[in-house]
């Protein structure tokens, strides 16, 4: 991390004062809690809006966007200061194509990462999608093995394009909540979490809308059509699950390069053996040498025995 460049964070200026005040009082919080940085790493599906989210959280266009899957698969970070406070985004490109995860695109992504910490993972998706399709859960599935369930203990989930109408008069929340029960179950089923886990069912889900067309509010601030001022609420739910005790994951060569087979398990062997002698061959020699003493012999043997004594 030492060798990117970080700028100040003068996208900050052009948010509505209503907005900067908010985002200024949470760094200020963040950082009472010692809590001086901050690297957020955005996965998802291609085209799902990103890296519109990353520009919307920057306040400026800090990276590239595109309505078309970007032709480069690597990642990007984005870092801006304030105050003290340093903010990094790592911008990441979708890792599907052709249907299929794209080994070589999440190889990249885990390099890149390698050595960093992640304090917040933006899992995005769309909020205008009718249902999970399998994509999502080969993503989804993709980014536990890369860093282990924890890394959904410092998620949320973003569903982007929130200026939205639901289709046969249903209601904005009640599309929002099945939007979001669905892809809850999906990284519940992904992750190989048990039923109902509670983790899961705590990752919050927040709405983002990136278009230049949001709405707006009488203090000039991007909302919702649930009238929700969304930058300063995003960034407050990041707030509070880096403040929530769970910890930041690091990504070191271990946890990328899974545990190695070579290893696993060999401290179990002197165990084993112990075990097996106790509980297999004792048990068994004993069996063996009851068995001789208690045994009725034919007579012939009982009749040569005796013969053989008497010869000798
Ligand atoms: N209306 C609307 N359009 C959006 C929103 N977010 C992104 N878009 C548009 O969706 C298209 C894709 O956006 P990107 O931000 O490039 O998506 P991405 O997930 O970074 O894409 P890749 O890098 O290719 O994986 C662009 O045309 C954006 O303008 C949103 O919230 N609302």
């Amino acid at each position: 991390m030492a060798s990117q460049v970080i700028r100040e964070w003068v996208g900050i200026n052009n948010f509505a004062m209503a907005t900067q005040a908010k985002l200024l009082e949470l760094m200020g919080k963040l950082k009472q809690e010692n809590v001086n940085t901050l690297t957020i790493l955005v996965m998802g599906k291609g085209g799902v809006g990103k890296s519109s989210t990353v520009n919307s959280i920057i306040g400026e266009r800090a990276v590239s966007v595109s309505p078309f899957q970007s032709e480069v698969p690597r990642p990007v970070m984005v870092s801006r200061s304030r105050a003290g406070f340093t903010l990094n985004i790592i911008d990441t490109p979708g890792i599907i194509e052709g249907g299929y995860i794209n080994d070589q695109a999440l190889e990249i992504i885990k390099r890149f990462l390698l050595n960093k910490t992640i304090d917040i993972l933006l899992y995005v998706d769309r909020l205008d999608a009718y249902r999970v399709d399998n994509l999502e859960k080969q993503v989804i599935k993709a980014i536990t093995n890369s860093f282990g369930k924890v890394i959904w203990r410092r998620a949320l989930v973003v569903l982007t394009h929130a200026q939205f109408s639901p289709p046969d008069g249903l209601p904005y929340d009640e599309f929002v909540s099945r939007r979001s029960a669905a892809l809850l179950e999906t990284v519940r089923t992904g992750g190989s979490f048990i039923r109902n886990d509670a983790q899961v069912l705590s990752i919050p889900v927040v709405l983002v809308e990136n278009s230049g067309r949001c709405s707006k509010n009488e203090k000039d601030e991007k909302v919702l059509p649930n009238g929700i001022a969304w930058i300063p609420y995003l960034v407050e739910t990041i707030t509070k699950v880096v403040l929530n005790g769970s910890k930041s994951i690091f990504v070191d060569k271990k946890l990328i390069e899974g545990p190695n087979p070579n290893q696993r398990g060999k401290m179990l062997i002197p165990f084993i053996f112990v075990l097996q002698y106790l509980f297999v061959v004792k048990p068994i020699k004993r069996a063996i040498r009851s068995d001789i003493l208690t045994q009725s012999r034919p007579s012939w043997e009982l009749r040569e025995m005796s013969f053989s004594s008497r010869k000798y």
